[in-house]
């Protein structure tokens, strides 16, 4: 049994927390959020999120962060991308030496374009910092639905360890040395998906969908090759796997929030509808900012940027991306004569 902070007690800090107390382990669930921790304190239960699911009682929940950062085995950190930053800085002095840590959110900081696993790394000096993620949506791990994912880590025993805490009958998890790889999967998936939503408000069909999940892995692929991760990654859990599960799935926050822009909704009447955090939004500029600098093209990303942020409009953005100049599927297949 080992001790486990989760920081961030939103629908994935939850979900995960409800997996680690199942395990046996001592949990301490930290909110930032007074409200949100009087809900879960009264309740057990993350009402607006996770409704119908209890939280075991090897559940703390707590907003003292000292207390949080006072010596657990391994940190989770689960708050939204935009506090990832915030909350390293605020627990760092509480931190101890070598800390293991490992980041459960996705995205990419827009003024940096560092990936969330480096901003823990800059914060908390000597953290070993891992991450994990892969097709998982918090309403099914926390009923238990049978669900896999990856984490990435600087080293075997690393990854292992937090493999060997997480996993069980219901939750599978492998490792891999691919960090970036892991990390630009899990980012830029969620912009494709405000793409995949577009279109379903569009009122496009399956033959739009497929062409923007497989387009779009081929777009995500070339960045994170770019800049240093594996195509087997990108071709894994928390490459196609997750953008899979984000394009199509009825709890996907960021294919709702896109299927709202389709219907007509502003970029925040949609986030405010969706209610959760819409990881796409934030990462949209950080991924087109990305494209830029490894030079790498990304026109689902660019179109997706138009609509989210110079009122283009979705119709229009479609339009562009199939009448694009023409081009071999895959410009390094040659014909040999
Ligand atoms: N929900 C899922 O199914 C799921 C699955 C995998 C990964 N993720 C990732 O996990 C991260 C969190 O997602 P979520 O769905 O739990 O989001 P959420 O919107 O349910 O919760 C976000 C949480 O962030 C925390 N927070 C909000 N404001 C804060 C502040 N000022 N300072 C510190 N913390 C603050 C709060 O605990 C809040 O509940 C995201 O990056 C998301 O992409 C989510
Ligand atoms: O599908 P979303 O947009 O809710 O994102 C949640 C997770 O990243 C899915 O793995």
């Amino acid at each position: 049994m080992s001790k486990v902070t989760v920081l961030g007690a939103g629908s994935w800090g939850t979900a995960l927390s409800i997996v680690l107390a199942n395990n046996g382990h001592e949990v301490i669930l930290w909110s930032a959020l007074q409200p949100e921790i009087e809900m879960l304190q009264t309740h057990r239960e993350q009402i607006d999120k996770l409704p119908g699911t209890k939280l075991p009682d090897n559940i703390e929940i707590t907003g003292d962060l000292p207390y949080a950062c006072e010596n657990p085995d391994l940190i989770v950190f689960a708050v939204a991308s935009p506090y990832v930053r915030s909350t390293a800085k605020l627990a760092a002095p509480f931190i101890k030496e070598s800390q293991m840590v490992v980041n459960v959110a996705k995205g990419i900081e827009e003024t940096t374009l560092m990936t969330l696993s480096e901003i823990i790394e800059e914060e908390l000096n000597n953290a070993d910092v891992a991450v994990l993620s892969g097709p998982s949506h918090a309403e099914e791990v926390s009923k238990g639905i049978p669900t896999t994912c990856v984490v990435g880590a600087h080293t075997k025993e690393t990854a292992c360890f937090i493999q060997n805490i997480f996993m069980n009958e219901r939750f599978r998890v492998y490792t891999s040395p691919d960090i970036v790889g892991i990390e630009l999967g899990s980012s830029l998936k969620n912009v494709i998906a405000l793409a995949a939503g577009v279109a379903d408000g569009l009122g496009y069909g399956d033959n739009t969908k497929a062409a923007l999940i497989t387009r779009g892995i081929a777009e995500m692929s070339r960045l994170g090759i770019a800049m240093g991760g594996r195509m087997e990654t990108f071709a894994g859990l928390s490459g196609v796997g997750d953008l899979i599960v984000t394009c199509t799935s009825k709890h996907s926050r960021n294919r709702g929030a896109g299927y709202l822009m389709g219907k007509g909704y502003t970029m925040k009447e949609a986030m405010d509808e969706v209610k959760q955090v819409v990881e796409g939004v934030y990462s949209a500029k950080a991924a087109l900012g990305l494209a830029k600098k490894y030079d790498v093209s990304m026109p689902i990303v660019e179109q997706i940027n138009k609509v989210l942020f110079e009122d283009k409009s979705a119709k229009e953005a479609v339009t562009d991306l199939l009448l694009r100049d023409k081009r071999r599927e895959y410009s390094d297949l040659e014909w040999e004569k």
